[in-house]
């Protein structure tokens, strides 16, 4: 899962340690720092060969040494290279403490090269900058001890920036069922055959190996051969269904549902929906008559993470023309991008509930941020 986009995280961890290493290197040696030193015609102290490397000894430490190092600018060449004497002032002065700062010219070309692999991946554009400027700001002019790699510096930025655009208004499903009175009614929208009629017989799995009971209901009045195909979904997992003729209203099957839940102390209606575009407004105006009178608990988006971008599109025009609460994302087995993984979450201010990752009822996984971001960004050595 996800596989494409983790290589390219990894290459971008790769060349931001590469770079920042480079710099630290530079300014772990004492030589390098004198030669630097005479480049710039500084009189900045860098620790000597004879002081601990790290400079943590107590002149290295001395506000002298901050003093010093922090008047050194020759100002005979003050003009000439104003602004890389001053980064190697406040490198100086931070080495003289022990520490080197990660300036931000290091990091662009890494950036760069981040911000076109997630693009690449379908991140959407705004959630791909969110990232790169909570990497920059976390990053640059982070003061790195000379005991810290750089490597884990870079890995926990990365972490923070994906957490941050990932985990965004995350519930726990079961609990906010568990919580609320019953029957919860939990309504499925999306396109057409993206998965929305698997999704909510692995749903009703998920709920019935946890104990809730649950009933079907077939809102997808619209298409031919709807009735029978979740038919067979609930003959298979020994469940009861729902439904009307073909061209019935959705709303009253889902009624009906609710009323069978009441009468028979079933826990949870799970109500399909025809697959439609938010721009087809009978279907979009009967999607807001199901809510105005069965006032749904949930609402759940579905789509295929496969379809990326696209998939994040559709879930800001559907929370936009019908309020979701959630979203399980399908075929996230088959997705390598992961982009629309990262972003629909950010994107629509809902949280991703579910992850489908195969075609049998067992195969739902039930969405946690930091285990994805693990996922993304842990080392797979
Ligand atoms: N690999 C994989 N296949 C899936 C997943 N979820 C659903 N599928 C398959 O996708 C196909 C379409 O699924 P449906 O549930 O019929 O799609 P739908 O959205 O209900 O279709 P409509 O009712 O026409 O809107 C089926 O063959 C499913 O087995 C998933 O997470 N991974």
């Amino acid at each position: 899962m996800f596989d494409g986009l983790k290589d390219k995280l990894s290459s971008f961890r790769e060349d931001a340690e590469e770079v920042a290493e480079e710099n630290a290197e530079e300014l772990d040696d004492p030589e390098a720092v004198e030669d630097d030193a005479v480049d710039d015609d500084s009189t900045a102290e860098g620790p000597s060969d004879d002081s601990p490397e790290g400079g943590d000894s107590e002149d290295a430490d001395s506000p002298a040494a901050e003093a010093d190092a922090s008047e050194t600018e020759p100002e005979d060449e003050a003009d000439e290279d104003d602004s890389s004497s001053a980064g190697f002032v406040s490198r100086a002065a931070s080495m003289a403490r022990g520490r080197v700062v990660i300036d931000e010219e290091d990091l662009e070309e890494p950036l760069r090269e981040l911000e076109f692999a997630l693009l690449e991946s379908d991140v959407e554009m705004s959630v791909a900058e969110e990232i790169l400027d909570q990497i920059r700001d976390e990053l640059v002019g982070e003061e790195r001890k000379f005991t810290e790699s750089t490597g884990a510096l870079v890995e926990d930025a990365l972490r923070d920036a994906l957490l941050s655009v990932i985990d965004v208004g995350q519930f726990d499903f079961l609990e906010t069922v568990a919580a609320s009175e019953k029957p919860v009614t939990v309504v499925f929208t999306g396109v057409n055959g993206v998965g929305k009629t698997t999704s909510i017989a692995k749903v009703a799995k998920f709920l019935e190996d946890r104990g809730f009971s649950t009933v079907l209901a077939n809102g997808d009045t619209y298409r031919a051969g709807a009735n029978q195909q979740i038919q067979e979904h609930a003959d298979n997992l020994g469940l009861k269904c729902i439904s009307h003729e073909q061209g019935g209203d959705p709303t009253a099957v889902v009624y009906d549902a609710v009323e069978y839940a009441e009468a028979n102390d079933v826990d949870v209606v799970l109500g399909d929906t025809a697959g439609r575009l938010h721009t087809s407004d009978d279907l979009m105006s009967q999607l807001a008559k199901l809510n105005r009178v069965v006032e749904p608990d949930l609402t759940i988006f579905v789509d295929e993470a496969v379809a990326g971008q696209d998939a994040v599109n559709r879930a800001r025009e559907f929370d936009g023309a019908a309020e979701i609460d959630g979203a399980i994302l399908t075929m996230a087995d088959a997705d390598s991008q992961g982009g629309a993984a990262i972003s629909v979450s950010h994107v629509t201010g809902k949280p991703i509930l579910f992850l489908g990752t195969g075609q049998g009822y067992d195969d739902l996984q039930p969405f946690d941020p930091e285990e994805l971001v693990d996922d993304l960004v842990g080392d797979d050595e």
